[in-house]
């Protein structure tokens, strides 16, 4: 056997690297052609006996390059030829797996007759989540491998799984801490000679279970459930039973007709949208062409979290699986407690989650995580994040003090779910520091962090503020100032719609099913209730919507000239405030219960509610349903774009599938308009807001029209179209 690293004769793994975070390639047809060209020259030259293949830069394979999938130039069947032609070499092939061995790259390792792992390497097949499944053999060979369910779990979930499980799971032949191309080597050499049959897949039968047909049927009702419209997850349960039902090479042609299928479906062009979304959004600017490329963040070691509610439990808890020592602080002693156990409850079940890993978190160490009432020690910490009340006053009251209490260089972020960043940054003596971080609630769950720069704000903390995003493991998008700022601003208009439908004959349920079954997590009724009804009555109470300083003779259902809904204010008044209370837009099984059951009370409210206001109930479709709720918000997105709040619809979507639960296979709002085609949803938005002229969130934006006199032009040339650069940007 000859050495040296790479394919032998190739000199070039199955993909390259080319640094952290940028130009990251998938198998191209040049590396392809380069591992097709090298086993031939192996199985042709007597003097090789074994080969190894390895990736460069420590790095086995990212898989198939997923910008190919859209090229009509398409590499696929190579790609299963090749692990074919591994597979059939003469000589042993083993593969050196180092970094990652994703997608194509670990279908490649199942063609080779042996794998060894490094201990840090991870594997996974994450074709799911792109819309597709496995679609070089890899449905067919896995099974063989490791079994039905261990398969299934792992092409219908899509996850990365360490090395150690790789080797549990016997997809992996050895697992090796030091140098794994040379223990690849060492057992290409012991193996030598012996017999390659065994080590085929494709001819092994897969192992058989009791009930295979009723666990393939378990699971697919149960995938069916869990994905919610996605149709990837289902068809990959179809393609591991064409595994357990046909041969080998039937099951290949039957795992290629569904790859197609999912190919053209328009979900996998959605999926693979967001994935690169999720990456252009680390590239950001700001006001006076400051970007991501030239600022560098500050080193974050320690931070500080200031109000122990609803939010900020969740923002310790997730500073400190990110291992960054924390100093929590309330206002006094009594709630200090209250919080001190809900951050412990919290990262007990975190500990619990993490299993192997949850001495790292070393909870009880006071020098990992403080308990306090006293700002002085707040003194050293490099970044502070606040999330108390939502009052302006009080906010700025605190960042007052942290202005006067904090070294110079630490980042003053906070929590405000639509507050004005630069009226509280406006308190402090360096205004240039403060952020907006808005975290969404669960905040040791939700994938979003809305980083909004005010207009003082320095480069250096938005960058700060990104590598924070980084470090929680959190999806950032930056994103301007402005009330409700991107996501809460697109949701008004949705909510709005929402509620007026209930008042022209809709019931909250109906409303609810109509969205999820679009795919969102929950519907708005649903997700208000989660929230608290009182958030956003205490709001509108703080805007002068209602409450006493509403002057004497407002109609009830108008306010600045606009139509108004009081339905929610209603339904606070007499002590509706969802979940919390037991009872919301639903009723709930206790206070603080979870199970929404419709409830007899609020239709009957409805009832009341349309006599007394004259209002005619009447049948609303499903169609309108979406219509009026979902274009509502895209046309407030049309909006934030041409204000320049976001830099680009890839923003608004990436906010929408990260942080308010829109479904990912259809990618975001934004993508959902373009595939709807703007004028449909220009001519449908013109129709309702001629039905309900007094409902601004209906008018069409004037981007929206100019978009659609241009002539539609795809999403990525939208924001060309702007006249001129918002100054924001
Ligand atoms: C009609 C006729 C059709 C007939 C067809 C029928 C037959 C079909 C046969 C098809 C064969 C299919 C083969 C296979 O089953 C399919 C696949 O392999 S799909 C790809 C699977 N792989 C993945 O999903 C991995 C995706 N990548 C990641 O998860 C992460 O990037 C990472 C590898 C874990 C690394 O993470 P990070 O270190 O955080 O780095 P980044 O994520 O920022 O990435 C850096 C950079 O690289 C780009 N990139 C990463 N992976 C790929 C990829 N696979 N292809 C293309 N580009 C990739 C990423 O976008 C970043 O670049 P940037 O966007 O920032 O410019
Ligand atoms: N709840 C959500 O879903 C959500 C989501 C995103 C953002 N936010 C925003 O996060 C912030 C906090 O919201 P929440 O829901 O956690 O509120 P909350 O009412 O649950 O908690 C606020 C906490 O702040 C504490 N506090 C008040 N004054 C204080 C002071 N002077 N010093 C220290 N602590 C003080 C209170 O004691 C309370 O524990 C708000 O700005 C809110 O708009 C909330």
């Amino acid at each position: 056997m000859r050495r040296g690293r790479g394919l032998h004769a190739a000199g070039a793994g199955p993909e390259r690297y080319q640094g952290y975070g940028r130009g990251l390639r998938g198998i191209s047809l040049a590396v392809l052609q380069a591992l097709e060209d090298g086993l031939e020259k192996a199985d042709a030259d007597p003097s090789v006996k074994a080969v190894m293949i390895c990736g460069e830069n420590g790095k086995f394979s990212a898989g198939a390059d997923i910008r190919g999938f859209s090229s009509p130039n398409r590499q696929g069947p190579s790609l299963a030829a090749l692990v074919s032609l591994i597979e059939s070499s003469k000589k042993p092939v083993v593969a050196a797996i180092e970094g990652i061995a994703l997608g194509g790259g670990l279908e490649v390792a199942l063609g080779c007759h042996y794998r060894v792992a490094h201990v840090k390497a991870r594997m996974g097949l994450p074709e799911v989540t792109l819309g597709l499944l496995p679609g070089a053999e890899g449905t067919q060979r896995l099974p063989r491998l490791i079994g039905v369910p261990a398969a299934l779990d792992m092409i219908t979930t899509g996850k990365h799984i360490s090395a150690h499980e790789a080797l549990k799971l016997g997809l992996v032949d050895e697992v090796v801490e030091a140098n794994t191309v040379e223990a690849a080597m060492h057992l290409a050499n012991q193996v030598i000679g012996q017999p390659l049959g065994p080590r085929r897949l494709s001819l092994r039968p897969v192992p058989p279970l009791p009930d295979t047909d009723g666990f393939l049927r378990a699971a697919r009702l149960r995938v069916r459930e869990r994905a919610r419209g996605c149709l990837a997850p289902e068809l990959c349960v179809q393609a591991v039973r064409a595994a357990t039902e046909l041969p080998f090479s039937a099951g290949v042609r039957r795992e290629r007709e569904l790859f197609v299928e999912l190919l053209s479906s328009g979900q996998a062009r959605a999926l693979q949208y967001a994935f690169f979304a999720e990456r252009a959004v680390r590239r950001w600017s700001a006001p006076g062409g400051a970007a991501s490329h030239g600022a560098a963040p500050r080193p974050l070691r320690s931070a500080a979290v200031i109000g122990l509610g609803t939010m900020g439990r969740g923002i310790v808890t997730c500073l400190v699986k990110a291992n960054i020592p924390v100093v929590a602080l309330e206002q006094n002693l009594e709630y200090l407690n209250v919080g001190r156990k809900a951050v412990m409850l919290l990262l007990e079940r975190e500990a619990k989650k993490m299993e192997q890993d949850a001495q790292a978190l070393d909870f009880h160490n006071p020098a990992r995580l403080q308990f306090t009432v006293d700002f002085d020690l707040l003194r050293d910490v490099d970044l502070v994040i606040e999330a108390v009340f939502e009052d302006m006053a009080l906010k700025k009251e605190i960042f007052h003090k942290l202005s006067r209490i904090c070294k110079p260089e630490a980042l003053l972020c906070t929590n405000t779910s639509a507050l004005d960043i630069d009226e509280i940054a406006s308190a402090t003596s360096r205004p240039e520091q403060v952020i907006g971080t808005h975290f969404f609630s669960p905040a040791h769950v939700m994938r979003l962090l809305e980083i909004i720069y005010g207009r003082h704000t320095s480069p250096t903390a938005i960058a700060t503020a990104m590598q924070l995003a980084r470090a929680l493991r959190k999806v950032g998008v930056v994103v301007g100032n402005c009330f409700g700022f991107v996501g809460n601003r697109m949701m008004f208009p949705y909510v709005e719609q929402a509620v007026f439908l209930l008042e022209e004959g809709s019931r909250p349920e109906e409303v609810d099913q109509v969205l999820e079954d679009f795919g969102f997590k929950i519907g708005p009724f649903r997700m208000s209730d989660l929230a608290g009804l009182d958030v956003g009555w205490r709001s509108r109470q703080g805007q002068g919507l209602t409450g006493p300083s509403v002057p004497a003779g407002t109609p009830a259902r108008q306010r600045l000239g606009r139509r108004y809904s009081p339905l929610p204010d209603l339904l606070c008044e007499s002590g509706r405030f969802g979940q919390k209370s037991g009872t919301g837009w639903y009723r709930y099984e206790r206070a603080g219960g979870r199970t929404a059951t419709p409830d007899p009370g609020v239709h009957s409210l409805l009832a009341q509610y349309r006599h007394t206001h004259g209002i005619r109930p009447r049948h609303i479709d499903q169609e309108e349903i979406l219509e009026r709720c979902l274009f509502a918000l895209i046309n407030e997105g049309f909006a934030i774009l041409a204000e320049g709040i976001a830099a680009g619809p890839e923003h608004l979507d990436v906010i929408y599938i990260n942080g308010y639960g829109w479904p990912r296979h259809r990618g975001g709002p934004m993508f959902y308009a373009a595939t709807v085609g703007l004028p449909r949803v220009l001519a449908r938005l013109q129709h309702h807001s001629q039905a309900h002229p007094d409902v601004p969130g209906l008018r069409p934006s004037a981007f929206l029209e100019k978009l659609v006199a241009m002539g539609n032009p795809p999403l990525k040339e939208w924001m060309s179209y702007l006249s001129q650069q918002s100054p924001r940007l």
